[in-house]
């Protein structure tokens, strides 16, 4: 069985299409898998890293709105496309799972036109370009969030899925990851996270917090700062005069590699809206305070923050309304309101998708049988 895997760009493509191709593997060893990227992508450094063969094709962007200048472009889509549809001709898969991402366009296109069965993956609640455009030719697209449906196509056949979760997420144990940061049986602890890069407007909207509950024996906080503005926000925590050393209730980092076990540990999150945190907190069962990043590709963060906020799991503060206070009064606000924190992480509970990487394998195994059949 030969399966291709194609998605790319940045991490939010490709490491769903990574944990896919982990879950190919196990569920079928024999299979022989291929992932077709860029070479100037991420998958390009951790692809080959994950010990999977990896083939590259320019690829080409498209401009969204103004659908004439891509006209000067069309040289390298076509290249593209025949260096895709070469791959394809080549390797002769029995099917082309696609994750969006430039890339995975002429990939799954030329899949489609060989009569090759596609599965799409969709990450957010408001879709990617790519894969709107590929809904149709494609088998099934699995979706992330419910709320993507009205975007695709009525003749697309869509399956919530949710999105896959790095396993040690899954498996961290809660009493032990307390256990291992110190926290006290009733101590709230708050995880503030901005985003794998972090995020400027939310450390600074973290200060006065911090002010506030600097030695609160109840309270504890861990905040990822972002590796960029650790040194400067380090400083201005001492600038107000918080002695991070004496309360020892706060903990500040530039990034943490064991995410899980802050997850694990958690009360409250603070943080973006990208959908693998998103997906990550509620299969935790995590309630959230999500300020989305506002420049993020068609403002896709807000759309998957208001989703999980719409059912209750989330309060969502635009990063706008940062500077105003709005996150200080949030806090407060739940720590002042346990049932109301219990009640979103209920929510959060019936959100979350454990289970995501199953459901997609699921899709997939079933349009190889049917193929075949
Ligand atoms: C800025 C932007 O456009 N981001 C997009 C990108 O997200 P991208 O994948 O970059 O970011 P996400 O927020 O979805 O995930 C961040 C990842 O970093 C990890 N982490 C973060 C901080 C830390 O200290 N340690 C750590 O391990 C988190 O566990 C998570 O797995 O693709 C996603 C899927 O298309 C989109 O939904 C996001 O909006």
């Amino acid at each position: 069985m030969r399966i291709i895997i194609t998605g790319g760009g940045t991490g939010g493509h490709v490491y769903p299409a990574l944990a896919i191709a982990r879950g190919l593997h196990q569920a079928r060893p024999e299979a022989e898998l291929l992932y077709i990227g860029t070479a100037r992508g991420l998958e390009a450094d951790v692809v080959p890293r994950a010990g999977l063969p990896f083939a590259t094709i320019t690829v080409q962007g498209l401009e969204r709105r103004r659908i004439w200048k891509n006209v000067p472009a069309l040289a390298k889509i076509i290249r593209g496309l025949g260096e895709a549809w070469f791959q394809v001709r080549r390797f002769r898969p029995e099917l082309v799972v696609g994750t969006g991402g430039y890339v995975s366009g002429p990939v799954c296109l030329a899949a489609a036109l060989q009569g090759i069965p596609v599965v799409l993956h969709e990450q957010n609640a408001f879709p990617g370009l790519t894969n709107r455009l590929l809904a149709t030719m494609a088998r099934a697209v699995c979706l992330t969030f419910p709320e993507a449906a009205g975007r695709f196509s009525r003749r697309a056949r869509l399956v919530t899925t949710g999105l896959p979760v790095r396993p040690e997420i899954l498996r961290a144990d809660r009493s032990v990851s307390r256990q291992q940061l110190g926290l006290r049986e009733a101590q709230l602890f708050i995880v503030v996270v901005g985003g794998s890069q972090g995020a400027k407007s939310i450390n600074q909207a973290m200060l006065p917090v911090l002010k506030e509950l600097a030695g609160r024996p109840a309270v504890s906080i861990l905040q990822v700062t972002g590796r960029r503005d650790y040194e400067v926000y380090l400083q201005q925590v001492r600038e107000r005069g918080i002695d991070l050393d004496k309360y020892g209730n706060i903990t500040i980092k530039p990034y943490i590699y064991d995410l899980e076990h802050a997850l694990a540990a958690a009360d409250l999150v603070i943080g973006r809206a990208g959908a693998s945190f998103l997906a990550e907190i509620l299969a935790r069962g995590l309630p959230s305070i999500l300020i989305p990043y506002p420049h993020a590709a068609a403002n896709h963060q807000e759309y998957n923050a208001r989703a999980v906020a719409r059912k209750g799991a989330a309060i969502l503060i635009l990063d706008r309304e940062l500077k105003g206070g709005r996150l200080h009064q949030a806090i407060n606000h739940l720590l002042a309101d346990r049932g109301r924190l219990q009640a979103m992480a209920a929510a959060a509970v019936r959100l979350g998708r454990p289970d995501a990487l199953e459901a997609i394998l699921e899709v997939i195994l079933a349009e190889l049988d049917r193929s075949k059949g």
